[in-house]
């Protein structure tokens, strides 16, 4: 029976590198000898990425309610969870997923304002007790990360379409669950060159990795 994987989430608003940096982080630990899986929330399986579907597409002629919204986000994650990230966990494999329930606290939570005591207990009926080992929590101005996603050239998302103040209460957000969680989530400098924020991200795999080896 091998020993259970590590679950890594990367974390932070729109724009920050979280997609640019999954791949780093799954390069870094497949050369220190982990079997390492990268995958997203919402979505990473066929029918969880369906569900993102319906999550993104821009409202037009009917919008999203609230309470809806966070429902689809943890149908997403039951489904996620149990096809795709604790069969992994439980072969041993670690898995690196792009955003993961730190996201609903601040989307959900700090942004759209949505009672917590509700997000605490859809977290505990769909994940059970599992937590992600460690969370990178990729941290910038608002301003500047818009100029990256606006550079990106894509068309904008459901979410993409908010104000500038959805995006400081989403940042706020993810910063009070840092200051919480301490050991947990590790915050970076994300504004830096990305050869800076690289070197930062696997400096802290390394001390984690050595930490959880011995
Ligand atoms: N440190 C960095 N400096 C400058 N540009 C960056 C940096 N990290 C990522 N980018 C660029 O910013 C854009 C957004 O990055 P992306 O990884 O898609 O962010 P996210 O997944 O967090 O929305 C991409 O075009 C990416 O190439
Ligand atoms: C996981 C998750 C994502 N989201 C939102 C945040 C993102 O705007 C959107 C899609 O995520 P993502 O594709 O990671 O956005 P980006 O690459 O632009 O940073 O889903 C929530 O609102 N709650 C959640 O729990």
């Amino acid at each position: 029976m091998p020993s259970r994987g590590r679950f890594i989430t990367l974390e932070g608003g729109e724009g920050v590198g979280k997609s640019t940096n999954l791949a780093l982080v799954r390069d870094h630990l497949e050369s220190l000898g982990i079997e390492t899986i990268t995958t997203r929330e919402p979505g990473g399986t066929p029918r969880a990425e369906a569900i993102r579907e319906l999550l993104l597409a821009p409202d037009e002629a009917e919008t999203l309610a609230d309470d809806a919204e966070l429902l689809l986000v943890f149908a997403a994650r039951a489904q996620h969870l149990a096809r795709r990230i604790r069969p992994a966990l439980e072969r041993g494999a670690w898995v690196v997923c792009d955003r993961f329930t730190d996201a609903t606290y601040a989307y959900q939570g700090s942004a759209r304002r949505g009672d917590r005591s509700a997000i605490a207990m859809l977290e505990t009926f769909v994940q059970q007790g599992l937590q992600p080992d460690l969370t990178l929590l990729l941290d910038m101005p608002v301003d500047a990360a818009r100029e990256r996603v606006t550079a990106r050239g894509q068309g904008l998302d459901r979410f993409e379409r908010e104000r500038a103040a959805f995006f400081e209460a989403v940042r706020q957000g993810y910063l009070e669950r840092a200051a919480a969680a301490p050991a947990r989530i590790a915050v970076i400098d994300a504004a830096r060159s990305l050869t800076q924020v690289q070197a930062d991200i696997c400096h802290c795999l390394d001390q984690r990795v050595a930490a959880w080896r011995s």
